[in-house]
């Protein structure tokens, strides 16, 4: 990759305040660096929208900062613009791009990716006309990401997710959903649209699932009592949820999912962000996603393997 200038949007609250990691994580890498820190939730999604094509843009914070300059992009995408690729250094919560990519949360690792990355394109997500480059997921999920009390993330940081999670499987509050498919309908509990391996951290949801396919995972949990929830919970901590004999995973670049159980919340990147109805695609504009160079390598031999375009092949006007 060629030494374009290197532009960095830093979010304070992203994980605690990890100004001196990151202050750290640059001085090892010894590059200068726009530094641009975000004062606002939504910031990163307007910062993003006005940087340009030619400089390289890394987000320190975690996945809902990265989910913003992705948004950001593609305002700027939709503005006509080329836009920048985008990379990640990890200081949030759970960090789950980073996981998916096999980026290491060390100082030197992550300031050796900042002066060498690779690079691959992804086709993000789109629901509701909002991009996300994990997963879009609703039912207990989405009701504890909409719930779980921030005092405790700030003082316990994933554990008040696992707490929050126990009180949605032990009292619902939403758990009837129809999700069509093509032709297919299916009611269900609980849904994940992924397009990432992981999940949550380090927990495997659909081991299939790419960054750089042009589908999306849509892992479908039709089990609605306490033992099911329970049942799904713990196979997700025990990367088995995907072979629970119930659950089903379903290829898909396109889908609705509507409510029968009132307006429920979604969680788009982790981050909670509107309700249902929704209808989610990929996105007609690709990212350059910028990856450690062992991912990136990887993908690249997948791609020869099944003969896939190194840029994703568009679809703005099919179907
Ligand atoms: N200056 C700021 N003040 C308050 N909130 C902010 C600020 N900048 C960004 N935010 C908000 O902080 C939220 C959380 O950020 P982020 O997802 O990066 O960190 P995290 O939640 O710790 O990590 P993860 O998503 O990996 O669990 C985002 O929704 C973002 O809108």
């Amino acid at each position: 990759m060629t030494h374009a200038g290197v532009t960095v949007i830093f979010n304070p609250r992203a994980g605690g305040n990890k100004q001196r990691f990151l202050s750290s994580i640059l001085q090892k890498a010894g590059v200068k660096v726009e530094l641009l820190q975000t004062t606002h939730p939504g910031h990163a999604r307007e910062l993003a929208r006005k940087v340009r094509a030619h400089q390289r843009l890394f987000v320190a914070g975690g996945d809902g900062s990265l989910n913003e300059a992705l948004n950001g992009l593609l305002d700027a995408q939709i503005e006509g613009h080329e836009v920048p690729p985008l990379g990640i250094i990890p200081l949030g919560t759970a960090n789950v791009l980073a996981v998916e990519v096999g980026l290491d949360i060390r100082a030197q690792a992550i300031a050796d990716y900042i002066n060498n990355p690779g690079q691959v394109w992804v086709r993000p997500g789109l629901v509701n006309g909002r991009a996300f480059f994990l997963m879009v997921g609703m039912g207990a999920d989405a009701d504890t990401v909409a719930n779980v009390s921030l005092k405790l993330k700030k003082l316990i940081g994933k554990g008040a997710y696992v707490l929050e999670g126990i009180r949605n499987i032990i009292f619902p509050r939403h758990r009837d959903f129809e999700v069509s498919i093509g032709r297919e309908q299916y009611r269900v509990a609980g849904v994940v649209a992924t397009h990432a391996k992981h999940y949550g951290g380090a927990f495997v949801i659909s081991p299939d699932a790419s960054l750089t396919d042009n589908t999306l995972d849509v892992v479908l949990m039709p089990g609605s009592g306490f033992m099911a929830l329970a049942r799904y919970g713990i196979a997700l901590t025990l990367n088995r949820l995907h072979d629970q004999t119930d659950v089903s995973v379903v290829k898909a670049e396109r889908l609705t999912i509507t409510s029968h159980c009132g307006p429920a919340p979604l969680q788009i990147d982790g981050e909670s962000a509107g309700k249902l109805p929704c209808e989610i695609s990929l996105s007609p504009y690709p990212v350059r996603l910028m990856v450690p160079q062992a991912y990136a390598n990887l993908s690249n031999v997948a791609k020869d393997h099944q003969d896939i375009p190194d840029r994703p092949i568009l679809q703005i006007a099919a179907d």
